[in-house]
């Protein structure tokens, strides 16, 4: 039988949101290992530097994990703890996602001083997001309404908001519930007005493949459901080249045996939107996965993704 550890370092950016996250898996280990110490290692990584540019403008995948892989390469850091959504998919050795926690709620959330929804706000409104996925889908359905960039961590976006620079933004519900900022929601937007991005909601616990006493440890966090989806929604983007800068969703939802799922790609400006959905048994989720991807080639979503690949933002 493996040993209990005895300390465990966790590798997190210093964001409230990253805090939040890296202090929930320390207290499941800590209350899986009880005598084991468990302590975080904060750290500021170039995506978090970098607050004035759009973020694809500034390079390469995976901005906020590299220096927390270093850690772990180094052997500072133990595991590494990421919003699933921020993981690229391409996850590559000598790194494995080792553990997928249970997800939060997955929707999109309207936030807004003034306003109960999307549907309440007069024509010429400006609403925030830096996705281009929620700009697809927003300008798709309100083509009334203007949509402008929004970065920043959580309260530098909310703070935005609150000075009047835009009347609504939409942000990822689970963020806001984890900072105790629910009551900032002022409706959600269901999946089916905004399909989420793959991983949204849900964290990832990542190591070095070369410990596998590590991934023995975390496997009590797993929750196989969550997992199931991540795999497939993560395929969907894989497939399709995805990283978070493409106006591309993916949401998988498992029920007994059988995983739905659903996914899109769309122009920004929301003229033309393709749509993909299967479903199949749990067992299959990465191949089901893929088969939805290959369903939105077939409409054509290489045209719309291969002129995005040099602009873009968040997922
Ligand atoms: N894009 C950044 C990001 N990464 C994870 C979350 C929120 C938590 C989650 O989706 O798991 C957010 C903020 C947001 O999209 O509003």
């Amino acid at each position: 039988m493996l040993a209990s550890p005895t300390r465990l370092v966790i590798a997190t950016r210093a964001s409230r949101l990253a805090l939040w996250q890296a202090e929930h898996v320390r207290d499941r280990l800590q209350s899986l290992y009880p005598g084991c110490e468990v302590v975080l290692l904060e750290m500021t990584t170039r995506g978090d530097q970098i607050l004035d540019r759009s973020l694809s403008k500034v390079g390469g995948k995976g901005l906020f994990i590299k220096e927390l892989e270093t850690a772990l390469l180094d052997g500072r850091a133990d595991l590494a703890v990421h919003s699933l959504k921020d993981v690229p998919v391409d996850m590559q050795s000598p790194f494995l996602l080792s553990a997928i926690l249970e997800r939060d709620d997955p929707r999109d959330a309207f936030v807004s001083n003034d306003f109960a929804s999307l549907t309440d706000l007069p024509a010429g409104s400006v609403v925030g997001t830096s996705s281009l996925r929620r700009e697809a889908q927003i300008r798709q359905q309100f083509p009334q309404l203007v949509v402008q960039p929004l970065r920043g961590n959580l309260d530098t976006r909310l703070g935005k908001l609150d000075r009047g620079e835009y009347a609504a933004i939409i942000l990822a519900a689970a963020g806001l519930r984890r900072l105790g900022l629910a009551s900032r929601i002022r409706s959600f937007l269901e999946v089916e007005q905004s399909l989420p991005a793959a991983g949204q909601g849900a964290l990832g616990i990542e190591i070095l493949e070369s410990r596998p006493e590590m991934h023995q440890w975390l496997a009590p966090l797993q929750h196989a459901d969550t997992a199931a989806c991540a795999l497939a929604e993560r395929a969907v983007s894989r497939v399709l080249g995805g990283s978070c800068q493409v106006p591309l969703a993916a949401f998988a939802q498992v029920q007994g045996d059988t995983i739905r799922i659903r996914a899109l790609v769309g122009e920004p400006d929301g003229s033309r939107m393709l749509h993909a959905e299967v479903a199949g048994n749990v067992s299959h989720a990465e191949q089901l996965g893929e088969g939805a991807a290959q369903q939105l080639l077939d409409q054509g979503a290489q045209a719309i993704l291969a002129k995005l690949l040099s602009a873009g933002t968040d997922a």
